[in-house]
């Protein structure tokens, strides 16, 4: 397994180019098993899950073409998935356990043909994950849902019909299953206590592109006005504002001057204002935004994960791992999992000052973080130590770097143009 060797202490200077996001590309993927119409998608990144989603929707029966980056996506990948024969409406467990998106391809299959026999992901290790809004949304447009051998077997011999759904909590992954279910029910659905996350509005803006007809985009209450058929369209996938997220606080961290080219502060609001609370200067600039810290004090933030407009709980590993190096304490509290702490006893073998309480955790800065062998957990949490390995006194050796491959595009490459000491060491 291939690992990831940091010598800290280098400041980052210069301009990250900021890749299409991972979690918006997941559900637009899925998106194209809605009609047999070919849907192109720009700006797709070059990651470990879009390989998985490709697979599982080529054992589908959807051909899907990769072409280089083109109209001004260079850095992308553009794909071509055309769904015109679906062969197989079943979604196998040796994928589905590798990648919790692949739930996405539920809604879409049931709305399409009629039936689907969808493994259930299982958790992973941030938590349990279940998926029973999914189950419960899709049950309430008529599908008939029954768990068999660890299969959900989703059944609606007479189509989807629009229904009202109101979601008891917050879930992105079941707003966008329901959402592209609903395009091509019979009826009007009202999905009330939606989510709202940026890759919901782009899911929402290529459905419309497809001919779909949805009110409401950006809001918690969506109105669909199902349609017969789906339409072939070409959509550019909105910048990843987790990578953005990230690599703002590797810059922080470093105590850099970045520009994160393509970076949307519009996207990511709730931690741009944090990381200003905290010190950092985000100036926008005409290709993104710049990021530094020119050896201004770093403070202390105290932070609390929420559904969006609110902080990501995708940037909360992230945001503990450089307020490990802030004056004074902050308080970081996880909302929306129920573990998703697994990089602090990590952080804490550099030396980090972390005491968990519950589903917060009190972070106290220490003057040092110090290199050692360190092992990556989950996406987010292997990228927090990636960001603590940049700012510690010498090497540090990530191990299990698979979970960051899943959702960063050549980290060490964008890091070490910045001037970084980093490499992957293949193993
Ligand atoms: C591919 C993708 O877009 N992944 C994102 C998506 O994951 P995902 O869509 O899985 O996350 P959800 O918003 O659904 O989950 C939020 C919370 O709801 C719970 N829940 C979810 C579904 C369900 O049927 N029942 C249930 O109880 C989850 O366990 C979790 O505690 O949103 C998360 C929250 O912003 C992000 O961290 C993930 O990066
Ligand atoms: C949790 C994440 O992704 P996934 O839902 O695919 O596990 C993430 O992107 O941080």
């Amino acid at each position: 397994m291939d690992r990831i060797r940091v010598r800290g202490g280098v400041s980052l200077q210069g301009a990250i180019q900021i890749s299409g996001s991972k979690n918006a590309s997941l559900p637009l993927m899925a998106a194209a098993l809605l009609t047999d119409q070919p849907l192109v998608l720009h700006n797709v990144p070059r990651l470990a899950d879009i390989g998985t989603m490709i697979a599982l929707l080529q054992q589908h029966g959807v051909e899907v073409e990769a072409a280089p980056g083109e109209n001004g996506h260079r850095h992308g990948k553009t794909l071509t998935l055309n769904a015109a024969k679906i062969t197989s409406t079943t979604a196998p467990y040796d994928i589905v356990r590798k990648m919790r998106a692949s739930v996405l391809v539920l809604g879409p299959l049931v709305a399409r043909c009629g039936q689907a026999r969808v493994s259930l992901p299982g958790g992973c290790a941030i938590g349990t994950r279940p998926v029973d809004l999914h189950i419960a949304g899709l049950q309430a447009l008529g599908a008939t849902i029954e768990l068999d051998g660890g299969y959900m077997v989703a059944t609606a011999p007479h189509g989807l019909r629009g229904a009202k759904y109101v979601f008891p909590k917050v879930s992105v992954g079941a707003t966008e299953n329901l959402m592209m279910a609903a395009s091509i029910a019979r009826g009007t659905t009202i999905l009330d206590n939606a989510a709202r996350e940026p890759e919901i509005t782009d899911l929402a803006h290529c459905l419309i592109a497809m001919g779909a007809r949805i009110q409401g985009v950006g809001t918690e209450t969506l109105r669909i006005d199902g349609v017969e058929r789906l339409r072939a369209a070409t959509h550019a996938v909105i910048p990843d504002r987790i990578e953005t997220g990230t690599f703002a606080m590797a810059v922080a961290m470093t105590a850099g001057d970045v520009e994160l080219v393509g970076g949307r502060i519009d996207l990511l609001e709730s931690a741009i204002d944090t990381l200003r609370g905290a010190g950092v200067e985000c100036t926008p600039t005409n290709a993104g935004f710049r990021v530094s810290r020119r050896n201004g004090a770093l403070h202390g933030v105290d932070v609390m994960t929420e559904p969006y407009p609110g902080f990501p709980t995708d940037l909360q590993a992230q945001m503990m791992a450089l307020m490990c190096r802030a004056e004074g304490a902050a308080m970081i509290t996880e909302t929306i999992f129920e573990n998703r702490f697994m990089h602090v006893p990590e952080l804490m073998r550099m030396g980090a000052n972390i005491n968990i309480h519950g589903a917060s955790a009190m972070v106290r800065g220490v003057r040092e973080l110090r290199g050692a062998e360190v092992m990556a957990t989950d996406l987010r949490a292997s990228v927090s130590l990636a960001i603590a390995a940049l700012a510690a006194k010498g090497d540090t050796t990530l191990h299990r770097v698979y979970h960051l491959d899943r959702g960063y595009e050549r980290l060490e490459e964008k890091l070490a143009a910045c001037g970084a000491d980093i490499e992957r060491v293949k193993g």
